[in-house]
C-alpha cells in the first residue's frame, strides 16, 4: 500500500520523521512511502505550493500523511501562492469533505489540560467538521466601495446537499459511539446556519436512535471549557470546526496531541495533526509528534484496513505518556526525536 508523505513546512518534516519511524516499526514492509514537496517548501522549489506532481501522488496513493504548511517568508505572496492554499487545494481536489477531529484526554495528561483535572477527565469527543464549503470556498476578493474604501469580502454559503452529507457523517459517528450528536451553528444570525439546522433536523428522521441537540457556536466555545464531558460528537461547519477544535485540543492537554482524518465519500483519506507549521519552534526539536503519530493510527484504521496496527500505536502512545514522556508543550523536556523513541520503546 502506497502512502503519500507530504511533510510541508516548519515542524511538519520533524513530526513526520518520527511518525514514519513508528509506521516502519509497526507495519514493516507492508507500506511503501513516496514523498513530495508541499506548501512553502514546494513554492520555494518550484513556484507553486501544490505542484501537479504532488497532487498526482496524492491521487495515486492509498492514503496521504500530511505534516503542516505555512511559512512566514510567504506571508506577502498573493493568496493563490500561499502555502495554506496547498492544504485547501488538496481537500477540495480530492473531495475530502469530512474532517474527523477526535479530542480525548489521555488519563496521564490531566495535569497538562487547561482545565481542572476532574473537568478535563471527561473529555472524549469527536468534532466532525465540514471541510469543502463555507466561507473558506465562497467567492472572495478585494474591492473598492463607492466611498473609495478598500473592502475585503468572503462569501459564506452552504447548499443543502453539502449539509446533508456531513450531517450523515455526524449521525453515523455518533451511532458508533455514545449516540449523542450536537450540531453547532449560528442560526440566530446566519442564513447558512438556519439552513444547516433545518437540514440536520430533516436528516435526523433517519437516525431515531441518536439524541440530537443544537447549540450556538459562541455557547459551544464556553461549554467546551465549562463542561466538555457533555459532548460525544459535534457536527459543525468549516470555520466553526476549525476554531472549536483548536480550543478542544487545549482542553485535552495540548494542540500537539490532536490528530485528524479528512475523508472523501469512498474512504480515501488525508491524515494530519490539527496544528500548523509552528514557526516559533521549528527547527528546535520542541515539537510534539504525537498528534501526527495518532493521525497515522487513524490512517491505518480508516484507509488502510489495519485496525490492529492502529490499536497498537494508540496503546503505545498511552504507554509512553504513562511512562512520563513529555515534550515541552506537555510540561516536559523531551525532544521531538525522544518522544518518537518513547513511542517506539513502548511498542
Ligand atoms: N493544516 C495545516 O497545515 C495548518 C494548520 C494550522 C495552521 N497552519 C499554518 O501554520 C502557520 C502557523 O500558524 P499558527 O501559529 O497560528 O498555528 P500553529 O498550530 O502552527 O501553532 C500555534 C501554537 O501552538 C504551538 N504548537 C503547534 N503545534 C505544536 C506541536 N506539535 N508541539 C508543540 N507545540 C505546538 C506552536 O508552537 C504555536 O505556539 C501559519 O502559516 C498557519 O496558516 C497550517
Ligand atoms: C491552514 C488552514 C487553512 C487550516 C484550516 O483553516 O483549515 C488549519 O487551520 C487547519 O485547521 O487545518
Ligand atoms: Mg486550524
Amino acid at each position: 500500500m502506497l502512502v503519500a508523505l507530504l511533510p510541508g513546512d516548519g515542524i511538519g518534516p520533524e513530526v513526520i520523521e518520527q511518525t514514519v519511524r513508528v509506521l516502519h516499526a509497526v507495519c514493516g514492509d507492508a507500506l511503501t512511502f513516496e514523498e513530495a514537496p508541499v506548501g512553502g517548501a514546494a513554492y520555494k522549489a518550484s513556484g507553486h505550493p501544490l505542484p501537479d506532481a504532488t497532487l498526482d501522488l496524492a491521487k495515486r496513493a492509498d492514503a496521504i500523511l500530511f505534516g503542516a504548511v505555512g511559512d512566514p517568508d510567504c506571508d506577502a505572496l498573493e493568496r493563490r501562492l500561499r502555502p495554506e492554499q496547498a492544504i485547501l487545494g488538496l481537500r477540495k481536489e480530492l473531495g475530502l469533505f469530512a474532517n474527523l477531529r477526535p479530542a480525548k484526554l489521555f488519563a496521564e495528561l490531566a495535569d497538562a489540560s487547561a482545565l481542572r483535572p476532574e473537568v478535563a477527565a471527561a473529555i472524549d469527543m469527536v468534532i466532525v467538521r465540514e471541510l469543502n464549503g463555507d466561507v473558506y470556498f465562497g467567492e472572495k476578493g478585494m474591492r473598492t466601495t463607492p466611498a473609495g474604501r478598500r473592502q475585503g469580502y468572503d462569501v459564506m454559503s452552504y447548499d443543502e446537499d453539502e449539509v446533508a452529507r456531513i450531517a450523515r457523517v455526524g449521525f453515523e459517528t455518533a451511532r458508533a459511539r455514545k449516540g449523542r450528536l450536537c450540531s453547532v451553528d449560528k442560526a440566530n444570525v446566519l442564513e447558512t446556519s438556519q439552513l444547516w439546522r433545518d437540514v440536520v433536523i430533516e436528516i435526523s428522521a433517519d437516525y431515531p436512535d441518536i439524541a440530537l441537540s443544537h447549540m450556538y457556536v459562541d455557547n459551544c466555545a464556553m461549554q467546551l471549557v465549562r463542561n466538555p464531558g457533555q459532548f460525544d460528537v459535534i457536527v459543525t461547519g468549516n470555520l466553526f470546526g476549525d476554531i472549536l477544535s483548536d480550543q478542544a485540543s487545549m482542553c485535552a492537554g495540548s494542540i500537539g496531541m490532536l490528530p485528524s482524518a479528512s475523508l472523501d465519500s469512498a474512504g480515501k483519506g488525508l491524515y494530519e495533526p490539527i496544528h500548523g507549521s509552528a514557526p516559533d519552534i521549528a527547527g528546535q526539536g520542541k515539537a510534539n509528534p504525537l498528534a501526527t503519530i495518532l493521525s497515522a493510527a487513524m490512517m491505518l484504521r480508516y484507509s488502510l484496513n489495519r485496525p490492529a496496527d492502529a490499536d497498537r500505536i494508540e496503546a503505545a502512545v498511552a504507554k509512553a505518556l504513562a511512562g512520563g514522556a513529555r515534550s515541552p508543550d506537555l510540561g516536559g523536556a523531551l525532544t521531538t526525536a525522544q518522544m518518537g523513541e518513547a513511542v517506539l520503546a513502548a511498542l
